[in-house]
């Protein structure tokens, strides 16, 4: 499993550094705006190619499935964005870019990688919170996670951004973006009867803000809510600054189900730190339904001690 750490830290560093160069220059038109009217940016695309091509020259029998692929860049209208992430990636030809990025168009199966180059595209755009995220699932579970998150100060220094990863069994780490020594991590040991410090997603959309504060009022003036883009919440709350993390169904889309790369990395760092991963009903998450979370409804990400609590005052009717 540490050869699959290394180049999968190696992997994400190298993407970051990009993301960060495109993100101090960002400009309207180095986005397009995908079917779902989700948009995506020269950095995603960049993060993919360089994510995959690494991935597949190291590991070339293990399919990787990525959130993004190339087939609109291929189109003429689009041609803009493909000279700009060109401009990040000088010394590799048109071709090569297109077919990294379709790298990412594995199938899952018995072991595959899954990635999201940039998730929280929107806190991208806003120049706020975002993450790279890479796992590897084997039989179902993920089994090794990696979070780059470039905007989320290392140890309070404002300058460094931070790595976090985790090999199931083995625990999670922490050191900064751009090198340094790998500290594990621990989730919180508040309990219902303390501080409670709540995450949620900026983007409304993204959750359903008015039940989380139905359900944050039962804890009175002890409950604090703190908004990030991104999986940047679950490395957030394996480092012990904050409790709970909810994601639950937004009423406008009562349908929606989870991406396995929104989750697979953040969800083994949680539950390596020490605390739950479920949905909302209490139940394992199990990614062994093809890309989505098919068996799955919302989630609630906990240090443990609260998971309990926080699964009945959701399901109590
Ligand atoms: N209706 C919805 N409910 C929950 N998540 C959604 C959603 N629509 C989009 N998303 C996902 O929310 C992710 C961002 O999460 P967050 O809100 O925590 O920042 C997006 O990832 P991308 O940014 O990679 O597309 C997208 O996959
Ligand atoms: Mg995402």
């Amino acid at each position: 499993m540490k050869t699959y750490l290394t180049i999968a830290l190696q992997a994400v560093e190298q993407a970051a550094k990009i993301c960060q160069q495109v993100q101090a220059q960002l400009v309207e038109e180095d986005s397009l705006t995908k079917k779902d009217r989700s948009p995506v940016t020269v950095a995603d695309f960049a993060s993919q190619a360089i994510i995959c091509k690494r991935l597949k020259e190291a590991f070339p029998e293990i399919d990787i499935v990525g959130e993004e692929d190339a087939q609109s860049l291929r189109q003429d209208e689009n041609r803009e964005v493909l000279n700009k992430i060109g401009q990040f990636l000088p010394d590799w030809s048109v071709d090569q870019i297109l077919d990294s990025i379709d790298l990412g168009n594995g199938e899952p199966g018995a072991l595959f990688w899954t990635l999201d180059p940039i998730d929280g595209t929107k806190g991208f755009l806003r120049k706020d919170q975002y993450a790279i995220a890479l796992a590897l699932l084997k039989d179902g579970q993920p089994v090794l996670g990696v979070l780059g998150c470039p905007n989320l100060p290392f140890n309070g220094q404002a300058d460094r951004g931070t790595l976090m990863y985790a090999i199931k069994g083995e625990g999670a780490f922490t050191l900064p973006l751009g090198g340094g020594e790998a500290k594990q991590v621990h989730v919180s040991d508040n309990d219902p009867e303390d501080v409670v410090r709540f995450l949620e997603s900026v983007e409304a959309g993204h959750a359903n803000h008015s039940l989380q504060g139905r359900l944050m009022a039962h804890f009175g003036d002890r409950a604090k809510a703190v908004r990030f883009d991104s999986q940047v919440k679950y490395a957030v709350l394996a480092r012990a600054d904050a409790d709970v993390y909810l994601r639950l169904p937004n009423s406008e889309k009562p349908d929606y189900r989870e991406k396995i790369w929104d989750h697979a990395a953040g969800a083994l760092i949680v539950q390596e730190a020490g605390g739950t991963v479920t949905d909302m009903f209490g139940k394992p998450l199990e990614f062994n339904h093809g890309k989505k979370l098919m068996a799955n409804r919302g989630l609630v990400v906990t240090n443990g001690k609260l998971h309990q609590k926080i699964i009945e005052l959701l399901n109590r009717g």
